[in-house]
């Protein structure tokens, strides 16, 4: 799939409202926490609970989940690296827009490659693209196995699956990593406060 544009005669409409008028509107700014890791490591857990925490904070967010994005706008999709690609472009448009809608987008995604991730942020003003490596091992993720898929990738009934039989590059330089502590996985929301807390360190969860 080609991300080259096919599109001739095209012009940038102007809207009277932008984004600096709904951060007002919402006193906060738009952003996509971008959260990466192993099937299993937690993603989708963090997000719920960043998202929990936020609006408790009467905060407006909006999470992209990989698996949930799946079941509409990336049915067609399927697990090789080009679709894997195509599927981190498109939610990396989608969130940009969430942001430019001054929402706190939360996007979890395994996102297994640097350059597709690389590519989401280059979308985006540096600083608003938080990078959040879920960096859990590969063993504490297969025990989990909720879904039962690294007991089936095992036994090669699914074929490429990420951290089996499929690569899962690391981020080099994200904003914030999860780890275990003492071997240790923090609760959900202990995960969720170090997130949040660096959103209110940077200023995001207001607007003068
Ligand atoms: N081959 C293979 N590899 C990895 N994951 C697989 C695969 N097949 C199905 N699944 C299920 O799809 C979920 C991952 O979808 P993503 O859109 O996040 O994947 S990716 O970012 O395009 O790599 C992932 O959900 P999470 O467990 O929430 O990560 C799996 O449930
Ligand atoms: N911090 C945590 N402590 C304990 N269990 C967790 C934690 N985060 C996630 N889990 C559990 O691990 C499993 C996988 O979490 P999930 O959020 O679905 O991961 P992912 O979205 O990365 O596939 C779930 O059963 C979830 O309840």
């Amino acid at each position: 799939m080609s991300t080259l544009s096919n599109s001739t005669n095209i012009f940038w409409q102007e809207c009277p409202i932008g984004k600096l008028d709904r951060q007002k509107l919402l006193n906060q700014r738009g952003c996509v926490v971008w959260i990466t890791g192993l099937s299993g490591s937690g993603k989708s857990t963090l997000a719920c609970s960043i998202s929990r925490e936020l609006h408790s904070r009467e905060k407006l967010s909006y999470i992209l989940d990989g698996d949930n994005l799946r079941h509409g706008l990336n049915k067609d999709l399927g697990f090789k690296p080009e679709d894997r690609t195509e599927n981190i472009r498109r939610t990396g448009e989608v969130a940009k827009l969430f942001a430019d809608a001054g929402l706190i987008c939360a996007a979890s995604l395994i996102s297994p490659y640097i350059r597709d991730r690389d590519a989401c942020r280059a979308m985006l003003p540096d600083k608003n693209f938080i990078e959040v490596f879920m960096n859990m091992p590969l063993d504490l993720c297969e025990a989990r196995d909720p879904k039962g898929l690294y007991k089936l990738a095992r036994a090669g009934k699914i074929k490429g699956f990420t951290g089996i039989d499929d690569p899962y590059e690391p981020p080099i330089n994200c904003e914030i990593e999860i780890q275990q502590i003492n071997g240790v996985c923090p609760a959900p929301t202990t995960m969720a406060g170090q997130v949040v807390s660096y959103l209110e360190e940077k200023g995001f969860l207001e607007y003068q």
